[in-house]
C-alpha cells in the first residue's frame, strides 16, 4: 500500500512577510540594479547598488534582516538556551513581531510557546498570555523562572496581595516582568484587570496578546472552554496589538470559528505538518468477551519498553485505578492519575513521572494539556479517545525529543458504545466519535492519511515510511457475513425485538435461542472477527444506531442502515481489511516489524492481498 508524508501547508491569507515582500518591488529594485550596471560611474552609485543588492537579499531571505533579528538570534542562544529554530518557528515570530494577527497551528510539543515568549523578551513592555490550565501555566512560570526571564501571573488562586501588586505593575514603564499569564475568567470576569490593561495598552505597554490552545474558543473543536467565547474583547479593546493563536489541533472551520469569536479580522494561519514522522502508529484489537488487554499492555511494556517513560490513557477514574492496579500487580512501576485525586497527589505523580521514579502513568484524559516530557516512548490507549482530535492530542505526548515512539490504540468493540452514551449530548459528539472508529476500523487507508484529511492537510502519496500498522493488511469480501447479519437484525425488528450490538454478536455466534438459531445464519468465526465486522457494517451504513432513552439511562440498539436493502441485489459486494489478531506481545519486537498474519484465512474463504 502506498502512502505518504504530510505535505506541509502553508496556509497564508495576508502577505506573510508583512509588507517586505511586494513584487512590483522586488521587479523594480531588480531593474535598477540593472541600470546601475550598465552606467556605473562612481563609488556613490556602487553605494546605490550595494543597497539595492541588500534590500533583494532582504527580499529573498527576509528571516535574515529584520531590526529584530540578531537580538532574537542572541537571545535564542543565551537566554532560551536553543541553538536552533524549529520549523515554522522564526517565520511566526518574524510575522508577530512585525505586528500580524496570526494562528500557529503546530504539533504538539513542536515549541509554540517559543513564539510568543522569544518575542516577549525582544519586545518593549509585556505579553498577555490567556491558558486555559492553572497547572499550564504553573510550568509555564517555573520554566521561565529557571532561565531568568520575569513572568507574573493571575488566576483563581492568586492571593490578594499578589494580584494587586500585579494589577499595579501593569502600568508600570520599570516593571521589569516580560509576559503576563491569565485564565480566561480573569479576562471575563475582572474589570479591574480589563481597565489596567486599558491603560497599558494606552501607555504602548501591552506589546502581544498570546492565546494558547486556541481551539477551547469554538465548541466544534476538541476543548471548548466557555470563557475562551469572551476573548473577543482583548481585540476589539486593543485593536493595535498582535494576537497570536496557538493550537496543536484544530480543523479549518475551528480555525474560522476562533477566527470570529477573537474579532480577528485578517488573520495569517501558518500550518505546520501534523505528521510527527517518528512516530509508529498502531491499533491493536480488544476482545470485549476476555479483556486481556492489560495482560497485552503490561508484556509489552516489560518488553519492548523496557525501563522506559510512557503513559497508558484509559476511559474513566475507575479504570486508572484498576488499570493501575492491575499493571502493578503483573510488576510495572505504575500510577493512576485522574481528575478526582486531590492536588497534592496528583503533582506528585506527575513529578515522580517526570523524573523517571514512575515508569507509567495510567491516566484519564485529565493527563494533558502541559504535559511536556522528551522521552516518552510510548503512548496507550486502553479505551479509543472521543474523537481524532483528542487522539492526536493525547497520542503527540510521545517522542517529543524526535526519537523513535510508539502510539498504539486498543479498539474494542463495547468501547464504541460505552463511549458513544457518554458522547450522545455533546454537538456532534457521535459524528467525532465514528471518525476516531474509523481511524481504528478503516484499514483501507494509512493511519496518516486518515489524521491528515481529518485536520484538512494535503495528503502526498509517499512515505508514511510503514509507520503505521496499516500498510501491511488483507481485503476480505465480507457479502455473506454482511447478509448473515442483517438477516439477524431484520428477523428481530420483524419480531418487535430491539438488538443491543452485544446480541447480535452473540446471535450470530449461535448463543441465542435455539429456535431464534434455526431462523438465522450462525458464523464459526472468532468473536474478534464477528465485532470487526458488525462495526465495519456500521461504519459503511448498512447498520446504524438506534438509541432509546430511559430516565436512567441510555440503550444503544442496532437497526437495518440506509445501505442494508443493497444486499438484495445479487451483484452488490462489499469488502473490508482485516488485521492480524491475537497479537502476542513478544512476537512483535520493533516497531519497523512487518506485521504477522495469524488470520484464519479459511474462515473468510475469498482474500486477496495488496
Ligand atoms: N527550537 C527548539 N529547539 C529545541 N527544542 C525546542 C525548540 N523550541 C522549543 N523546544 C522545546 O520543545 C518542548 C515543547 O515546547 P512547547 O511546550 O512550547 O510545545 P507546544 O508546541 O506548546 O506543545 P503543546 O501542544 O503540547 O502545548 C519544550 O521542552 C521546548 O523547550
Ligand atoms: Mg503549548
Ligand atoms: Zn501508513
Amino acid at each position: 500500500m502506498s502512502a505518504g508524508p504530510f505535505v506541509a501547508g502553508l496556509k497564508c491569507s495576508g502577505n506573510v512577510f508583512g509588507g517586505f515582500s511586494s513584487f512590483a518591488w522586488q521587479r523594480g529594485t531588480l531593474q535598477l540594479i540593472a541600470i546601475n550596471l550598465i552606467t556605473l560611474h562612481n563609488i556613490l552609485e556602487l553605494t546605490i547598488l550595494l543597497y539595492c543588492i541588500l534590500t533583494c537579499l532582504n527580499v529573498f531571505f527576509p528571516n535574515l534582516d529584520f531590526s529584530w533579528s540578531t537580538e532574537l538570534e542572541q537571545n535564542l542562544k543565551d537566554v532560551f538556551q536553543l541553538s536552533k529554530f524549529r520549523p515554522l518557528q522564526l517565520k511566526a515570530i518574524n510575522l508577530s513581531m512585525s505586528g500580524k494577527d496570526l494562528f500557529l497551528v503546530m504539533p504538539t510539543g513542536r515549541g509554540k510557546s517559543l513564539c510568543y515568549q522569544l518575542p516577549a523578551v525582544c519586545s518593549e513592555g509585556f505579553t498577555l498570555v490567556v491558558t486555559p490550565l492553572v497547572s499550564l501555566m504553573e510550568d509555564q512560570l517555573m520554566y521561565l523562572k529557571s532561565i531568568d526571564v520575569e513572568a507574573v501571573s493571575l488566576n483563581a488562586s492568586s492571593s490578594k496581595e499578589h494580584a494587586k501588586m500585579v494589577l499595579a505593575e501593569l502600568t508600570d514603564s520599570k516593571a521589569p516582568f516580560k509576559l503576563l499569564y491569565v485564565t480566561p475568567e480573569k479576562i471575563a470576569k475582572s474589570k479591574l484587570l480589563m481597565s489596567r490593561l486599558e491603560k497599558a495598552y494606552n501607555a504602548g505597554r501591552l506589546s502581544r496578546i498570546a492565546v494558547d490552545e486556541v481551539h477551547c474558543c469554538s465548541q466544534w473543536g476538541h476543548d471548548f472552554r466557555p470563557d475562551y467565547k469572551l476573548l473577543g474583547i482583548l481585540k476589539r479593546q486593543f485593536p493595535k496589538v498582535p494576537l497570536l493563536g496557538l493550537t496543536a489541533t484544530a480543523t479549518g472551520s475551528v480555525l474560522k470559528d476562533c477566527q470570529k469569536i477573537l474579532c480577528v479580522p485578517e488573520p495569517i494561519t501558518l500550518t505546520a505538518s501534523f505528521n510527527r514522522t517518528n512516530l509508529y502508529y498502531e491499533v491493536r484489537l480488544k476482545d470485549s468477551n476476555s479483556d486481556d488487554s492489560v495482560s497485552d499492555i503490561s508484556a509489552l511494556i516489560k518488553e519492548r519498553y523496557k525501563d522506559q517513560s510512557g503513559i497508558v490513557y484509559v476511559f474513566s477514574q475507575k479504570d486508572a485505578e484498576t488499570v493501575s492496579a492491575d499493571l502493578q500487580k503483573k510488576g510495572v512501576n505504575a500510577s493512576p492519575y485522574h481528575a478526582n485525586m486531590n492536588p497534592e497527589d496528583k503533582s506528585q505523580v506527575h513529578r515522580k513521572w517526570a523524573t523517571n521514579k514512575i515508569q507509567v502513568v495510567v491516566a484519564t484524559v485529565a493527563f494533558g494539556m502541559g504535559i511536556d516530557k522528551a522521552d516518552v516512548r510510548f503512548v496507550i490507549h486502553h479505551t479509543i479517545s472521543k474523537s481524532i482530535e483528542n487522539y492526536y492530542q493525547e497520542s503527540g505526548r510521545a517522542g517529543r525529543d524526535d526519537k523513535p515512539a510508539d502510539c498504539i490504540v486498543y479498539f474494542g468493540f463495547n468501547d464504541i458504545f460505552r463511549i458513544s452514551t457518554m458522547v450522545v449530548m455533546e454537538n456532534v459528539g457521535q459524528q467525532k466519535l465514528l471518525t476516531m472508529v474509523d481511524y481504528c476500523q478503516n484499514v483501507d487507508r494509512c493511519r496518516r492519511s486518515v489524521i491528515a484529511v481529518h485536520f484538512d492537510e494535503v495528503w502526498d502519496d509517499e512515505g508514511c515510511n510503514e509507520m503505521c500498522d496499516v500498510c501491511h493488511y488483507i481485503t476480505v469480501d465480507i457479502t455473506q457475513h454482511a447478509k448473515d447479519v442483517v438477516q439477524i437484525v431484520e428477523l428481530a425488528g420483524s419480531l418487535d425485538e430491539k438488538l443491543t450490538p452485544l446480541k447480535v454478536t452473540e446471535a450470530w455466534m449461535g448463543k441465542g435461542p435455539a429456535k431464534r438459531r434455526k431462523m438465522i445464519q450462525t458464523t464459526t468465526l472468532s468473536r474478534l472477527e464477528v465485532e470487526a465486522i458488525i462495526t465495519s457494517l456500521l461504519l459503511q451504513g448498512y447498520l446504524s444506531e438506534d438509541f432509546s432513552f430511559t430516565p436512567y439511562t441510555t440503550y444503544f440498539y442496532l437497526k437495518l442502515g440506509g445501505k442494508a436493502p443493497l444486499l438484495k441485489n445479487q451483484s452488490h459486494s462489499i469488502t473490508m481489511k482485516m488485521r492480524r489478531t491475537g497479537l502476542d506481545a513478544n512476537t512483535v519486537s520493533t516497531t519497523q516489524q512487518t506485521v504477522q498474519e495469524s488470520f484464519r484465512q479459511e474462515a473468510f474463504g475469498c482474500i486477496s492481498r495488496d
